[in-house]
């Protein structure tokens, strides 16, 4: 599939220090790709640059096939910063309004957006009365005008409570569906890990990981953990067949590659009656994000 957004050995260099580094990946149209990456790691500037704010020190960039910062790649894109904030004294509905007349959108979008992120009862209320995620959920109202192609968000979820997480997602996903490319950055890996396509992390500037979480689980080798439920009459037995830890009565838990899972559990099975139920956890983007973070560097 043709990449909506294409970055291809990007750099960026603030004052002689390398911000970023050889950076190149793509988003495809209706995917969703989390960039993940500590703090400082250079999200934010990539951003600035797919915006055409800064010129990047090398490489490419399109935006819909367009140079960033054009009318063509504005018109493509939208972003909602990780720091929202709005005129005061405009309610949200106003507040919506201007940034519809901005991008040339139908005043009739306004209500829409603004009953999609929940915010129809606040709608004429002043900003200033906002608390910080109806600030956060009137920049998505914003975002979300005109069904743009590529969707920017830095840091999205700080400050919305877990239901309007979910919420919020939901949205994202609902945009992707209809074939907008999205391009998000958070800290909060547990609440993206079953939420985002693609997962590409940066460390210190440079691409460490770029893949789907279910290959990084793969190629990261780190361990799955296999729970076992024993019959409580069997447990000794099935400690001493499957080898691992008892955790309490009757679970024994142990730790494989994933190579050698299938073999573990049809040596489980074989135990029949004695095991009452088996639950498999891979590592979770917590585990993976450590790894890559750590400097294992093997780009997918
Ligand atoms: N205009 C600038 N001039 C000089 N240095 C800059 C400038 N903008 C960013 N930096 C530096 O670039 C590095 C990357 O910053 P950036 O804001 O992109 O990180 P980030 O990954 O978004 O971090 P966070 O998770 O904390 O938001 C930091 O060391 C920052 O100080």
């Amino acid at each position: 599939m043709t990449s909506l957004l294409n970055i291809s050995n990007v750099s960026m260099c603030f004052a002689h220090r390398d911000v970023l580094s050889d950076v190149s990946f793509d988003v495809a149209p209706g995917e969703r790709v989390a960039l993940l990456g500590h703090n400082g790691a250079g999200k934010t500037t990539l951003f600035r640059i797919i915006l055409g704010f800064l010129n990047p020190s090398g490489g490419q960039i399109t935006v819909n096939g367009a140079v960033p910062g054009t009318a063509a790649a504005r018109n493509a894109v939208s972003y909602l910063p990780e720091s929202v904030s709005f005129p005061k004294l405009l309610t949200g509905r106003e507040t919506v309004a201007f940034y519809a007349k901005l991008k040339g959108v139908a005043p009739a979008a306004v209500d829409q957006v603004l009953a999609d992120v929940d915010l129809t009862d606040a709608a004429d209320q002043r900003c200033g009365t906002y608390s910080k995620g109806m600030r956060q959920r009137l920049g998505l109202a914003q975002a979300m005008l005109g069904d743009p192609k590529l969707l920017l968000l830095d840091e999205p979820t700080s400050g919305l409570d877990p239901l309007a997480r979910q919420r919020f997602y939901h949205l994202i996903s609902k945009m992707a569906e209809r074939g907008t490319a999205v391009l998000l950055s958070s800290h909060g890996l547990s609440e993206i890990e079953a939420r985002t396509d693609r997962v590409a992390i940066l460390r210190k500037g440079k691409l460490v990981a770029d893949a789907p979480l279910t290959d990084l689980q793969h190629s990261a080798n780190l361990p799955l953990r296999i729970r076992v439920q024993a019959d409580t009459a069997h447990v000794d037995t099935v400690h001493q067949q499957m080898g691992g830890q008892r955790i309490n009565g009757a679970t024994v838990e142990l730790e494989c590659r994933y190579p050698e899972k299938m073999q573990r559990l049809s040596a489980i099975s074989a135990l029949g009656n004695a095991v009452r139920d088996v639950e498999v956890y891979p590592p979770s983007l917590d585990d993976i994000y450590r790894h890559y973070s750590a400097g294992k560097e093997t780009k997918q």
